[in-house]
């Protein structure tokens, strides 16, 4: 089969590397255009790009001159899918160009997420989220172009962990505090200074965005934007000296009496994408360790190829109903990878630029192929 021409858009970055790592042998997708600020334009990658990942830079990619970062400023060709992984600020200048010039901009960035025509998914959680895509002003006027979004890091792990739970017993409020990994600020990041030795009791806006990103991943979509999840959501979030790995500290009250064995049992039993056969898909989201001190960073955050929450140390809570402890990986469940599984299901929903594009709303393929189990 074909493999469909992709760009990277930040490709120099932290999560950009993560996704060359992700695309490099992708079955669908075939990198063939890298792009990064106007200090990289121009250079090989290879020359532009500290790279900071366990796999070598795939030799092919290292070749691959950086493009400019706007479609207009580019002579020559423009892959139709561009996966994007830059600061809000930037994404929110250069995002909307690439949709306006045609292409399905896959984000992982915040400037769109919470932006009512803009899909925010996790396609285990609300796949069936992304046919509000269609409403976006650059998909209705033809050039078919539009934005999706990933969520924030944290956000990603926690909704996977809570969906089964929500989807079976209602959530009525939560409290999560964050342990964050210090890959979570890009590269190179938090001086080693402020974080050696330490916990930074603060990052900037992640707090807000976990709040109010959790309502609308697990909210639902009404056929012209998204109902929020009416739960109460209180984060707290700190940096730690960990590489790569978020892990939280969850207290749920839910909306009925629940016990642990239901608890165990929504999760083992979450698997809505199984029967799609999605390259990136982890076959289980979620994975339940009855070992008393886990997850950990160190040894769980590789789990399902780092696509898969962890969730440990469940027990009753005195204040709200049950606890629990989860970890995932930031920069591939949380960013890259997350992004790359969304793509995959656009391509399933037959939502990619693509021939049909403009004949489809996705809205079939989402009510009867991907719906939430
Ligand atoms: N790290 C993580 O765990 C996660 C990050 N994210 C989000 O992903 C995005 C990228 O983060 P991350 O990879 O960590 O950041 P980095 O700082 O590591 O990388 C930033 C990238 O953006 C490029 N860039 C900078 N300025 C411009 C510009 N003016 N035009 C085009 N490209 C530019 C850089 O290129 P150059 O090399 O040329 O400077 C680099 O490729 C952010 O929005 C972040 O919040 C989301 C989830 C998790
Ligand atoms: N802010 C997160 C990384 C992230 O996901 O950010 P954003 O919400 O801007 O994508 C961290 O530092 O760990």
């Amino acid at each position: 089969m074909e493999r469909r021409k992709v760009g990277i858009l930040g490709a120099t970055g932290t999560v950009g590397q993560r996704f060359i790592q992700l695309l490099d042998q992708h079955p669908w997708f075939e990198i063939t255009w890298v792009a990064a600020s106007d200090r990289s334009a121009g250079k090989r990658y290879a020359d532009a790009a500290k790279w900071k990942l366990d796999t070598p830079m795939p030799a092919r990619i290292a070749d691959l001159v950086l493009q400019p970062n706007t479609p207009a400023a580019n002579t020559g060709d423009v892959p139709k899918i561009i996966f994007a992984a830059l600061d809000s600020d930037i994404a929110k200048e250069l995002e909307p160009q690439f949709a306006d010039a045609g292409c399905a901009v896959i984000s992982n960035s915040s400037a769109f997420r919470m932006t009512p025509d803009v899909p925010l998914v996790v396609p285990e959680v609300n796949a069936d989220h992304l046919p509000l895509l269609t409403k976006q002003a650059a998909y209705t006027s033809k050039s078919g172009g539009y934005i999706v979004t990933n969520p924030n890091c944290s956000a990603i792990g926690l909704v996977l962990a809570l969906k089964p739970l929500e989807e079976r017993f209602g959530i009525e409020s939560l409290f999560v505090s964050t342990m964050q990994a210090v890959s979570g600020a890009g590269y190179p990041g938090v001086p080693s200074l402020d974080i050696l030795g330490n916990v930074v009791p603060f990052i900037k806006n992640e707090e807000e965005k976990l709040q109010e990103e959790v309502g609308k991943l697990l909210g639902s979509f009404n056929g012209n934007g998204i109902d929020m999840l009416p739960a109460k959501v209180s984060a707290h979030c700190n940096r730690v000296a960990v590489i790569d790995g978020h892990t939280e500290c969850v207290s749920i009250k839910f909306k009925k009496p629940v016990t642990r064995e239901e608890i165990l049992a929504a999760w083992a039993e979450f698997q809505p994408l199984a029967q799609h056969h999605l390259p990136t898909a982890p076959a289980h989201p979620v994975i339940f360790t009855d070992a008393p001190d886990r997850p950990q960073p160190r040894f769980d955050v590789g789990a399902g190829n780092g696509m898969s929450t962890t969730v440990g140390r469940l027990r009753e809570c005195p204040l709200l109903d049950w606890k629990f402890v989860l970890l995932s990986h930031n920069t591939l469940r949380g960013a890259a990878g997350a992004a790359v599984l969304n793509a995959e299901v656009l391509a399933k929903m037959d939502l990619l630029p693509g021939k049909h594009l403009h004949t489809k709303t996705g809205a079939g393929l989402a009510e009867n192929e991907l719906v939430n189990a």
